[in-house]
């Protein structure tokens, strides 16, 4: 059912939703997270993080409680552990009544309760295993002692598909090793990965005198360092909770596992980001918003983190055509999100720089009203300086991982893919998406290489990014397009079925229509 990169199969008794249906209706199967960790009456960290980050990604969690602390901003004041033997109620309660993909732990307080965890899923085996190994608070309380250690080492860590330490964890888990630079961070990558994990990400944002915030992401094989700005604010309660429940949560929703790293890591640096300046609580530590996404000021900045189903219906402007048609840009993007257009790119090759610009102010008034995340192809100036919500590139414009670095987290990078190797690429490089065309011939780029539906399929199978189908696509052929039926395409994009037309709301109409369709045939 998943593609996840490195996780384990499916185990025998595993059991699909629907086979253990008695009813013929439709059901919908809802990604299930468990998180097994300690209460914060402060609610920044541990269970009460775990639950609102899956919450905001759209993941069920439920959730066993290991201990109780008293606790708030200031610190740690005391922690009840429970007996093991009502954690393994709560266990057994929980896994034999859920269908959970993904189970992630935190604090695992005594010995004990790691056995009961252990045991519990030996019974009831899941997909994944996400170990966040805490054990100090952010205020320096010790909250699992060196006594689990050895459980860790032996038991738990063999059996994770990927744990989580800080430098701190990291280097009490390897017996004490110095871990103060990027260097020493990947040496500790690999000897945590001989215990046992299938991946191993150590957080550098302790590391000393680094003003980007660097974790080591290993996977028996490569390393890759995952960067972002240090985002000056106190309120980073909670973030380790938070990364480690969100790359849960999305493993839960089928990611691969570095996408999964990824998405949590810009999941955390946007939460901060908007958080920065938030005050709750009156001590040196506050929790930050989980729910940003939902708040985002509808002029502000800050988009929410990319929705795959916004590719379903992507309408690409073209100058010449709406010059022909004599309509303008905005009038054309109107159009088309009032027609059911789920994504807008700007691509207005011959247009002057300082009327593209106002033109796309403009644009992005009115995609944010509706709630239509907007690109622009090629021109990432235009896009910083019209905070477009991204861009779209190709394989001769500027490069995907100068493009993130120049957008930062929070953008939208799309790139164009004819084949496996430039979907790998992108991937690698950080985008979110990738088009895959030209699918059929077209009028609209010159010279362009038509891949045909083989040529998408390939891409599509090979890509761990979501993809969009382009080039020759309309009303005529999009169902084709569609039931090639791989997951991660996602839709179509298109030009001049749109925008070569008289009605730009009649076509979008029609093309939604036919596509919601082909929804239900697939
Ligand atoms: C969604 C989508 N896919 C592909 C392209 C093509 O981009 P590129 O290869 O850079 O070609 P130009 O559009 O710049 O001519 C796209 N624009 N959108
Ligand atoms: C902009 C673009 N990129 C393509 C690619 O293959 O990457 S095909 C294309 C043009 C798509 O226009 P129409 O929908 O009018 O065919
Ligand atoms: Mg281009």
């Amino acid at each position: 059912m998943y593609s996840l990169g490195g996780i384990r199969s499916l185990p025998a008794n595993w059991r699909s939703t629907t086979a253990s249906m008695t009813t013929t209706e439709s059901v919908r199967k809802v990604p299930q997270v468990l998180t097994v960790a300690g209460s914060d009456s402060g609610a920044g960290a541990g269970i009460q993080a775990d639950l609102k980050v899956c919450a905001a990604r759209g993941v069920y969690c439920a959730s066993v409680i290991t201990a109780v602390t008293a606790q708030n901003t200031r610190g740690v004041q005391s922690v009840h552990l429970l007996p093991p033997e009502f954690v393994s109620e709560q266990l057994k309660s929980v896994l034999s009544d859920f269908e959970f993909d993904v189970v992630k732990t935190g604090m695992l307080p005594s010995t004990e309760i790691v056995e009961v965890l252990l045991q519990n899923l030996s019974e009831f085996p899941v997909r994944a295993l996400v170990v966040d190994p805490v054990m100090v608070s952010t205020s320096g309380h010790v909250l699992a002692g060196s006594s689990v250690l050895s459980i860790f080492r032996e038991r738990l860590l063999p059996i994770a598909d990927i744990i989580t330490p800080n430098v701190k964890e990291a280097s009490a888990l390897l017996g004490g090793v110095k871990i103060e630079t990027v260097e020493e961070m990947r040496s500790a990558a690999k000897l945590l990965h001989e215990m046992g994990p299938r991946f191993v990400l150590v957080k550098g944002g302790d590391l000393p005198d680094s003003s980007d915030s660097v974790d080591v992401y290993f996977d028996g094989k490569e390393f890759h360092e995952l960067r972002s700005p240090r985002i000056a604010t106190r309120n980073t309660h909670g973030t380790g909770c938070t990364l480690a429940s969100c790359i849960a949560a999305e493993l839960a929703k089928g990611s691969s596992m570095l996408s999964a790293v990824k998405v949590a890591k810009r999941f955390v640096d946007n939460a901060l980001d908007y958080s920065k300046d938030i005050v709750i609580g009156t001590g040196k530590q506050g929790p930050f918003d989980h729910f940003f996404s939902l708040k985002k000021d509808p002029q502000s900045s800050r988009c929410s983190i990319f929705n795959p189903d916004d590719l379903f219906l992507y309408a690409v402007t073209d100058s010449r055509m709406n010059k022909k048609w004599n309509r303008s840009i905005v009038d054309a993007v109107k159009a088309a999100i009032e027609g059911g257009a789920t994504i807008i790119q700007l691509r207005e090759k011959e247009a002057e720089t300082r009327e593209f610009l106002e033109e796309a102010k403009s644009c992005v008034g009115i995609c944010r009203s509706h709630g239509v995340c907007l690109l622009i192809n090629d021109r990432i100036d235009i896009a910083l300086a019209c905070d477009a919500d991204g861009v779209h590139v190709g394989q001769s414009d500027m490069p995907v991982d100068l493009v993130r670095s120049l957008l930062g987290p929070d953008k939208i990078i799309g790139v164009s893919c004819k084949t496996p190797e430039q979907a790998h690429q992108a991937w690698k490089d950080g985008a979110d998406y990738i088009g895959s065309g030209g699918v059929f011939p077209t009028n609209t780029k010159a010279n362009n290489r038509t891949i045909g539906l083989d040529g998408l399929k390939t891409v599509c199978e090979a890509s761990q990014l979501p993809v969009v189908a382009i080039g020759g696509i309309g009303i005529s052929n999009a169902v084709s397009v569609m039931q090639i039926n791989t997951p991660n395409l996602k839709g179509v994009a298109v030009v001049s079925a749109l925008f070569d037309q008289e009605c730009v709301l009649t076509q979008t109409k029609k093309l939604h229509k036919t596509l919601e369709e082909s929804k239900k045939e697939v």
